[in-house]
């Protein structure tokens, strides 16, 4: 391998991180896209690989705090990854992944995460993914008969200046009750909601955001497309209950001129699949990957988050690149202790990250052979403890 040093990118180079990401990425970002990426990248940990004093890799590293199963976690949230074509597998990536994840232990972030642009990449450093998403389409051509009474409180449209006020607290209840979300601070809220370009290309209107107010209250922003057939998606709802929810789907089921309701992500437990009374109107198109989660501090993780039985058992953790966290372990409720008792079951950090936000069944992963169970029902034990009453679901792009 030829000379490979980490070296800090200072802010005064973020346009070039910008370019590196249109290269490795094949596309050219579009003007008020790459205004929020740079502001992403200014605020990032920001780090490049040189390899014979040529930069030939990048990531980035942004402070946030993840919503876990009873708890907040400062977490190392890796973004903007990326190796020029000409030196792609010769360790680039791997150099850049030791130096975030030795940096995010020695900030005292016990997790990592990351969105991934290829599933086959992040298991080999220990991330698993840890939560999934569902794609739906609600016909509502016609009227939308739900099986819960909706709230009846009236909806207004709020402007997205007003947005950090009102939603952040709605968004806040929201992280408590289920995890896999990131806590989103006022300029989160400021950028996030900058009109962005459509995956599919169509003409859609900026985001509109319509609140239901108090508490409980809820929230839901979209765009709208078209006239006549056009269609209404979602780029975000949120409610503290499923009246509350009810009356924000029937508001977008009954806007003018649209004949459709596109969500591209909506959390896998979603209730309206349920809610609808004729249940051929909801189509779940789709299923995709979401969150990859990585224990930095395998203990410090663990004793953080929510037990839901008053089990113990102990796991043997195989974790090479993070030894610290490789062992066995007592796990019960607030605790994980080294031990030298038998192991009820042996797993991979990576697996670990998949199951930990309680989107993961271990039990599943015991019968692909990839968890070794060493006591009857450990992996099923192991699942009723992370059990979490809303599956995690994370609709944070970064
Ligand atoms: C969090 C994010 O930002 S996700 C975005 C990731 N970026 C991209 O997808 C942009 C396009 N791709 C790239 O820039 C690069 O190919 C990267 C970043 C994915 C990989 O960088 P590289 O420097 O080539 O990775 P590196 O050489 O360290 O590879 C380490 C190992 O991962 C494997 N690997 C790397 N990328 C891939 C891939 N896309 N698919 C399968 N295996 C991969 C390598 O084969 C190697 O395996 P080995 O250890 O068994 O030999």
């Amino acid at each position: 391998m030829s000379d490979l040093e980490i070296r800090d990118i200072p802010l005064a180079d973020v346009d070039q991180m910008m370019d590196l990401a249109d290269l490795v990425f094949h596309h050219r970002t579009p003007a008020e896209d790459r205004e929020r990426e740079l502001w992403a990248a200014r605020r990032a940990e920001r780090l490049a690989a040189y390899v014979d004093d040529v930069s030939a890799g990048q990531a980035a590293v942004l402070p946030m705090r993840l919503a876990v199963p009873g708890a907040f976690l400062d977490c190392s949230a890796i973004t903007f990854v990326g190796v020029l074509p000409t030196h792609r597998r010769r360790g680039v990536l791997t150099a850049m992944m030791e130096r975030m994840l030795m940096d995010a232990a020695a900030a005292n972030r016990p997790v990592a995460a990351l969105w991934a642009s290829q599933s086959a990449i992040y298991g080999r450093y220990g991330f698993g993914l840890a939560d999934r998403a569902i794609s739906l389409e609600i016909d509502t051509s016609r009227p939308l008969a739900l099986r819960t009474e909706p709230d009846p409180r009236p909806l207004r449209l709020i402007d997205r200046d007003s947005a950090p006020e009102i939603l952040g607290p709605i968004h806040t209840r929201a992280l408590a009750r289920r995890p896999g979300g990131l806590v989103r601070d006022a300029e989160w809220w400021d950028k996030n909601m900058l009109p962005a370009v459509d995956d599919d290309d169509e003409d859609f209107t900026e985001p509109r955001v319509a609140v239901l107010d108090g508490e409980p209250g809820g929230y839901v922003i979209y765009r709208t497309h078209g006239e006549g057939t056009g269609h209404v998606r979602i780029d975000d709802l949120v409610a503290d209950t499923p009246q509350v929810e009810a009356a924000l789907w029937r508001y977008l089921a009954s806007i003018d001129l649209t004949t459709k309701i596109k969500a591209p992500s909506r959390p896998v437990d979603d209730l309206i699949p349920h809610m609808v009374a004729d249940f051929d109107r909801v189509e779940v198109t789709g299923s995709h990957g979401a969150l990859w989660v990585r224990l930095v501090d395998a203990p410090a993780a663990l004793r953080a988050r929510s037990w839901a039985t008053g089990d113990s058992l102990v796991i043997e953790l195989l974790d090479e690149r993070l030894p610290a966290n490789q062992g066995r372990w007592r796990l019960a409720a607030g605790t994980c202790d080294r031990t030298e008792d038998a192991p009820d079951l042996t797993l991979s950090a990576s697996d670990l990250g998949a199951a930990y936000l309680g989107g993961t069944s271990v039990s599943t992963l015991a019968r692909i052979g990839v968890v070794t169970e060493h006591t009857p029902d450990a992996a099923a034990r192991l699942d009723r403890a992370f059990a979490v009453p809303l599956a995690p679901y994370t609709n944070d792009d970064f």
